[in-house]
């Protein structure tokens, strides 16, 4: 950490009600960097009893937050925003050395992470209600949105500052304070968060950040009728868990959960832009990323020509190594149970009769590193075809008609993101209309940002994220029946 030009993002504590502070047991996480294994810090493991002081905060911050005018609110996420950029290098590289992704690739984080900041900033003044023409004669009907109240976020390893802002940008935006539960394996990005929060000028008990055991601080949330909101990012089955227990207090839920997302490459596509595209969807931190790619399915007609240009791109631009380090592309992944996943599922696809393109081992240097493989040959027998890898393995499936390819592509729990490349537009409005997924990318292979609604259907999970569209899950709304006389 001598590195930082700021050395006060640096924070290894919990931060409640604007206070720094430990776990009342003392008890501490270690945090490791991914690239060395290296321990490079120790934070409080929050628990029940400290989760429910940080609800309790929040609660009390809450009046006087939605209070303010929508002004005000935008103003503080707009000074947010500023001082997120300002520091993007510092905490570009917090979250290098916490999570592992590329330098470049953490920076770019941090403005995704900061554009829902000034995303909000700009929706906090578009909350609009409705009036209705009444029933009756003397009656008339108004319809008001109000912040739902506390909000209770849980959030994942993989995007450890984008996910945090995602939600609570809205959260703030809409007048609702929020308590948030970073991964364990990163949770500096989400304490430099509050350092920068609280220079903003969010007020005391509004952004609480606390990480510590899931199990005690997810409890703590959904037996707190003070929560009014869970919004959570992470696998489908702690996702599923969070929503039986909401259930408990009935609490709105919006679920952010895993994906299985199909690339489909029609014989009319452009080769090289799907290239291109392939290569941004699967390999973004190095693979760990719940819109990636999972499987390509290619029309028969051109799939040796995309595999050999897939591969030729890999070759060319998938450097692995140190994310810290200049060149890299693809960093390690963030554990070993990630890297016996990914191994797992490039055995079962060789031995399953796959042809083996590239990769398909861990990197010479050991570690956490993984070389980008790529798989062609791939069948609906393999566990690549129906389980998430979230590693850098390109499988590719070969189908001969637009209906076999929408059939395989559906063929799954999850519904989260497709893409698909076609130049033919009957096809682009057909393949997309059938495609059932949250999120189609067409034509593309990135498809984040702030202004558009991000989330899933099926298993994916419920809501959306970012754009109008996820102000709306942190407001309620009010009818209002007036009798004139
Ligand atoms: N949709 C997505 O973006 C993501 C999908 N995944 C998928 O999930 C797989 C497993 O990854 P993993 O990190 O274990 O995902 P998890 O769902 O376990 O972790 C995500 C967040 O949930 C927390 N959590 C863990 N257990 C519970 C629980 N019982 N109740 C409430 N919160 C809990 C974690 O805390 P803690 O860190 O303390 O365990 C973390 O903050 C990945 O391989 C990938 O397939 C994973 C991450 C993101
Ligand atoms: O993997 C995730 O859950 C976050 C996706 C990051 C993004 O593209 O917004």
């Amino acid at each position: 950490m001598d590195n930082l030009k700021d050395k006060a993002l640096f924070r290894p504590f919990a931060f409640i009600d604007g206070n720094w502070v430990a776990a009342d047991s003392g008890e501490q996480i270690e945090v490791d960097n991914p690239a060395t294994g290296e321990t490079i810090a120790r934070v409080p493991r929050m628990g029940e009893k400290e989760t429910l002081r940080a609800i309790e905060a929040a609660h009390a911050a809450f009046p006087a937050w939605s209070a303010r005018t929508a002004l005000e609110r935008a103003d503080i996420l707009n000074r947010w925003y500023e001082l997120m950029m300002e520091h993007q290098e510092d905490l570009g590289r917090l979250m290098t050395l916490e999570q592992g992704k590329p330098k470049k690739e953490a920076e770019g984080e941090i403005a995704y992470a900061a554009s829902f900041m000034r995303w909000y900033a700009e929706e906090a003044r578009r909350v609009y209600g409705d009036t209705i023409p009444g029933a009756k004669g003397n009656q008339r009907i108004v319809v008001l949105k109000q912040p739902v109240g506390v909000v209770g976020a849980i959030t994942p390893w993989n995007f450890p500052s984008s996910m945090i802002t995602r939600k609570a940008a809205a959260a703030l935006a809409a007048g609702c304070p929020i308590v948030i539960k970073p991964a364990s394996q990163t949770p500096l990005s989400a304490t430099a968060l509050a350092v920068l929060a609280e220079r903003a000028g969010v007020p005391r008990g509004v952004f609480n950040v606390l990480p510590g055991s899931a199990g005690e601080i997810a409890g703590a949330m959904t037996s707190s009728p003070m929560v009014r909101k869970i919004t959570f990012t992470g696998s489908t089955g702690v996702g599923s868990t969070l929503m039986a227990n909401a259930a408990e207090n009935i609490q709105k839920i919006s679920l952010e959960l895993g994906g299985n997302a199909p690339f489909i490459v029609f014989e009319d596509a452009d080769l090289d832009a799907a290239v291109e595209g392939a290569l941004a969807s699967k390999f973004r931190n190095a693979g760990q990323t719940c819109v990636c790619t999972n499987r390509f399915l290619v029309q028969s007609g051109v799939i040796n020509a995309f595999c050999e240009k897939l591969a030729a791109a890999m070759n060319r631009e998938l450097v692995v190594g140190d994310g810290m380090k200049e060149g890299v592309t693809v960093g390690p992944m963030i554990d070993e149970n990630a890297v016996e996943k990914m191994s797992e599922h490039v055995q079962d696809a060789i031995d399953k009769g796959g042809e083996l393109m590239l990769g398909g081992q861990p990197h010479s240097k050991g570690g956490r590193f993984y070389m980008p493989t790529l798989i062609n040959g791939a069948t609906s027998e393999m566990k690549v075809a129906s389980e998430e890898t979230f590693g850098p393995l390109a499988a590719v499936f070969s189908f001969d008609t637009e209906d076999e390819a929408l059939t395989m592509a559906n063929d799954t729990e999850y519904g989260l993101a497709a893409y698909f490349y076609s130049r033919d537009i009957g096809r682009v409005w057909r393949v997309a209309e059938r495609l059932e997924y949250g999120m189609v990318g067409i034509n593309e292979g990135l498809i984040s940002n702030a202004a558009a609604p991000f989330g899933g259907v099926k298993a994916s999970g419920l809501g959306r994220e970012g754009s109008k569209y996820g102000l709306e899950e942190y407001l309620e709304t009010k009818y209002l029946c007036m009798n004139i006389g």
